[in-house]
């Protein structure tokens, strides 16, 4: 059995807002083939300006993972990450087409701009590694948990929106998911009380972002 650490711990302590955003209405719809096509639409322009500004910060991961880590094998893991995104990239493009957005006259909303400069903050050299990696592990978790659901037993996923899920619901992704948590877990053995702190605040602020996200596509916001 998988060791429980302290982002177990966590999850468990801030269990309705994991909830919220990993079970949010606008993935239940996905996973019940109710979802409105154009709020789709919506999250995926929304998205593709997301993952463009998730590049630099990715890369300022892999940064952090050769200066930081001590641990060779981080900069391969974080290293993989950015290779799938140049293939997310490409899969946006294509989507963009099929679904006639065009991402050109897309403009960021609010939940999006917070977003991106929640991601900015975290770029900064101020922000320790533990903390980093936490939030790292958060934003693809969360996908990686979400998109997994529409793909599990009793879905009605309309077949046109299998793709998307297979992006982030794949047991690749899964498995690069697990890899990244067990980095943060290992630093987070070492952190200081405040250190764990500031990732504890971190990996909550990413799950309010990613309801909000969600909330944005549904065209909450
Ligand atoms: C909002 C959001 N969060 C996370 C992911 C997964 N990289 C994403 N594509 N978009």
């Amino acid at each position: 059995m998988e060791k429980r650490g302290v982002i177990d711990t966590w999850i468990d302590k801030h269990r309705s807002i994991y909830t919220a955003a990993t079970r949010h209405a606008f993935v239940v719809s996905i996973r019940d083939g109710s979802v409105d096509l154009s709020s789709f639409r919506t999250w995926l322009g929304q998205d593709y300006l997301f993952v463009r500004r998730f590049v630099p910060f990715v890369a300022s991961v892999l940064i952090r993972a050769c200066k930081d880590s001590g641990e060779s094998s981080d900069m391969e893991v974080v290293l993989g990450g950015i290779a799938s995104l140049n293939d997310e990239i490409e899969w946006f493009k294509r989507e963009g087409s099929k679904w006639d957005v065009d991402f050109s006259t897309v403009v960021p909303q609010r939940a999006n701009q917070e977003y991106g400069r929640f991601l900015e903050d975290l770029m900064s050299s101020e922000v320790k590694y533990p903390v980093i990696m936490t939030a790292f592990w958060a934003i693809e978790a969360v996908y990686q948990e979400s998109l997994a659901h529409c793909l599990e037993d009793g879905n009605k996923t309309p077949v046109e929106l299998t793709g998307a899920c297979h992006r982030w619901g794949n047991d690749g992704f899964k498995q690069y998911c697990s890899s990244v948590k067990n980095i943060a877990e290992r630093c987070l053995e070492n952190a200081s009380g405040e250190v764990l702190g500031e990732a504890e605040d971190v990996l909550v602020r990413v799950l309010e972002l990613e309801v909000a996200f969600w909330e944005m596509s549904r065209g909450g916001q």
